[in-house]
């Protein structure tokens, strides 16, 4: 499904990412582990034709990134509060979204029924714009926008960061619900070695850019990069 192939990001002397060579199979679901600073966000920016590689490519379903946007049509993200608008309401806001994927308002209205309990009550109808939510709610909003196009891909930048324990389960659920049921192939980057471990079928572990481990899950794995971050 994606295919990575002598990636380097180099600023100034650093070398940020350098990875020789990396494939994801379709369903995969890949957790990205990594101190700060490891080159996790910068790897997903290449990844999502962000920022340009210093070297090498990245190519989706056969398809450099950098060259077609074929793959936009079936890969959604969110890295950050950069990809919402904040002078709209969420509800505007996912209207907006909806409206690029063809769905009309009333799609929209019926979609975001099912987050209903994922919100918690605290996204829809509340008079707000996104810019006066907590970070916790929009990312709420930014995962839920993210999901709505249905994508076969699923970039997620730190989902659990600033969530509470509460929704942090619920995203799991979810996460693991969507991968089941529609063989979604998800990046999830991650600090929290629970959620990832718990979630992912795939653990890639990077530091100063390059992958150091790379592994399928299995119940010994929390406690192997437990060990490896106590050290
Ligand atoms: N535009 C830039 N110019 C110079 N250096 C940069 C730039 N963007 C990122 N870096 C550097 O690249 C390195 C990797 O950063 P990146 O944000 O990818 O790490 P990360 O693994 O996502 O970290 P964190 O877990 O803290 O989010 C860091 O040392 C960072 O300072």
């Amino acid at each position: 499904m994606i295919e990575i192939k002598d990636l380097k990001k180099i600023y100034g002397n650093r070398t940020v990412v350098d990875i020789p060579g990396l494939e994801i199979r379709a369903g995969e679901t890949v957790g990205l582990v990594g101190n700060n600073g490891a080159g996790k966000t910068t790897f997903f920016r290449m990844l999502l034709d962000l920022i340009r590689p210093t070297s090498g490519v990245v190519r989706s379903k056969g398809e450099d990134v950098s060259q077609s946007s074929d793959w936009k049509n079936y890969t959604a993200s969110y890295l950050d509060e950069g990809f919402l608008i904040d002078y709209l309401t969420p509800e505007e806001y996912f209207t907006f979204i909806g409206s690029l994927h063809g769905l009309s308002v009333a799609h929209v209205a019926d979609y975001l029924r099912q987050y209903d309990e994922f919100f918690n009550g605290e996204i829809l109808n509340r008079g707000k714009y996104i810019r006066d939510f907590s970070k916790g709610n929009q990312n709420k909003v930014g995962i839920a926008a993210a999901l709505m196009q249905k994508p076969e891909i699923l970039v997620l930048d730190e989902p659990f960061a600033n969530l509470d324990p509460t929704t942090q389960i619920r995203l799991k659920n979810l996460l693991r619900e969507l991968s089941r049921t529609r063989n979604m192939t998800t990046f999830i980057s991650s600090h929290d070695l629970n959620h990832v471990t718990d979630i992912c079928n795939r653990i890639i572990l990077v530091e100063k850019g390059q992958v150091i481990k790379d592994i399928q899950t299995d119940e010994n794995t929390l406690a192997e990069l437990e060990n490896y971050f106590s050290g």
